[in-house]
């Protein structure tokens, strides 16, 4: 049967330059495109270790749909030549773990403004379609962070609640570093949304609130570099696996609002395939009834981990750690996440379905499947002295 649209017109293969794909949202969303739908992948990026399953062996069903390309976006002149063969093309290069936004600013702002600019050129210049990733880091922090702690405000929506139409983008002060990457996404949606009311172009600007599954990030120590400091995830899970306390930066009281991977690669994908519908709009992408503090992710983490591990709960199952001896100066946080859902409702039917329970269930199943044997035999190993 013919695959169509929401509008119920047929859907036509398309060709897609996916730049980042070779990234933890990219790898997912390739899996999605070769085995669902007929679409064309030219998937570009400096790595491609987490979409190697899907590029080999020639046997697999979706062999020729999928090609490689390993490119830096930064200097290289392939790079348009690939957005003209495209029909679409959807940029996920970024520089985008915490850690990096005050220890790397220059690093972090080139890669999520700087670097994205010949991407919206080309694309505006050649008349194709763009879907750009941002983050709901843009909304910085919540009105309602700035009331008085006692003020009966904070518990009205009205002040929490992130709204793409309607919300303010609130930043710390310049020495807070931690707002270079939000600040660089800010000016990229506000160049890409300039482009099309200037020239044209047709675009759809993503904002991920907290997606999260098998394949963030990484280990370190594992498939990562010991000393680095993945998002919060691979953070638990690594304690996780060598049975050390979790950290709680600044008490774990932040808020956040966590979707599961596979439900967020739907809405991409309903975004891909009705570009009608989508055209011309930011979409807030989250799960607002999936709300923890950090501290009670890391109880939910431990629970769960236990269940499939079979192995028992750290005597100390978390500690906590100033964000500054964590992360180092210039440091700061978004108090509170939760994504308005009106617009991609409306536009796209698209609702989460996946509880916290059972996203972190086979999240966690698969990080102590992929995980566990490696990090004992490091655990092992002595130190060489
Ligand atoms: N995961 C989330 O919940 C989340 C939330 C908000 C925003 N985002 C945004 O979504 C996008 C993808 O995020 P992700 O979680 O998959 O991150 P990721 O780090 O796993 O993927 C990014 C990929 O881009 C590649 N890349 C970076 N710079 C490049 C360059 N110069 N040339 C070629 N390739 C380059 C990296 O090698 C990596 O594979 C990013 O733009 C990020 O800001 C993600
Ligand atoms: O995922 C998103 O939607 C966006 O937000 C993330 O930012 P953040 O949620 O702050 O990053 P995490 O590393 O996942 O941290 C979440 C919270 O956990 C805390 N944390 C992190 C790691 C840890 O070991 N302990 C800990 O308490 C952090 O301080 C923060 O409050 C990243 O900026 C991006 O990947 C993305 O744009």
């Amino acid at each position: 049967m013919a695959r169509v649209d929401l509008d119920g017109k047929p859907i036509k293969a398309l060709t897609i330059c996916m730049i980042g794909a070779g990234g933890f949202i990219g790898s997912h969303l390739c899996e999605k495109l070769m085995s669902e739908t007929p679409h064309t992948v030219l998937a570009l990026d400096v790595y491609n270790d987490k979409i190697k399953h899907l590029l080999e062996p020639d046997s697999l069903p979706w062999a020729g749909r999928i090609t490689f390309h390993r490119l830096n976006i930064k200097h290289d002149s392939r790079l348009e030549g690939l957005i003209k063969m495209a029909d679409l093309t959807i940029n996920l290069a970024a520089i985008c773990t915490p850690a990096d936004y005050n220890t790397r600013p220059l690093d972090t702002i080139y890669s999520n403004f700087i670097d994205a600019l010949p991407v919206v050129k080309y694309c505006s210049e050649n008349n194709k379609r763009l879907i750009h990733f941002s983050t709901c880091e843009v909304y910085g922090k919540t009105i309602g962070s700035f009331l008085p702690k006692d003020s009966p405000l904070r518990k009205d929506p009205a002040y929490y609640v992130l709204k793409e139409d309607e919300s303010p983008c609130i930043f710390g002060s310049i020495e807070k570093q931690r707002w270079s990457y939000a600040c660089a996404k800010q000016l990229i949606e506000r160049l890409i949304y300039a482009e099309g009311a200037e020239n044209g172009l047709e675009f759809t600007i993503v904002r991920p609130f907290n997606w999260i599954g098998p394949r963030m990030d990484f280990i370190p120590g594992i498939d990562g570099p010991s000393e680095g400091v993945p998002r919060v995830l691979a953070c638990f899970s690594n304690n996780l696996l060598r049975g050390e306390p979790l950290k709680l930066v600044d008490g774990g009281q932040s808020q956040r609002t966590f979707v599961y991977i596979k439900d967020a690669i739907e809405a991409v994908l309903l975004m891909i395939e009705n570009p009608a519908r989508a055209n011309g709009h930011i979409f807030n992408v989250g799960n607002p009834n999936n709300e923890v503090t950090v501290r009670q992710l890391a109880e939910i983490m431990i629970q769960v981990y236990s269940k499939v591990s079979g192995e028992k709960a750290p005597e100390t199952p978390t500690i906590d750690v100033s964000s500054k001896e964590f992360y180092g100066e210039g440091y700061d946080d978004s108090d509170k996440r939760i994504p308005d859902m009106t617009i991609i409702n409306r536009q796209l039917g698209w609702n989460p379905k996946t509880s916290l329970w059972d996203l972190l269930e086979s999240t966690l199943t698969y990080q102590h499947r992929t995980y566990a044997e490696a990090i004992k035999k490091v655990i092992a190993k002595p130190v060489a002295s």
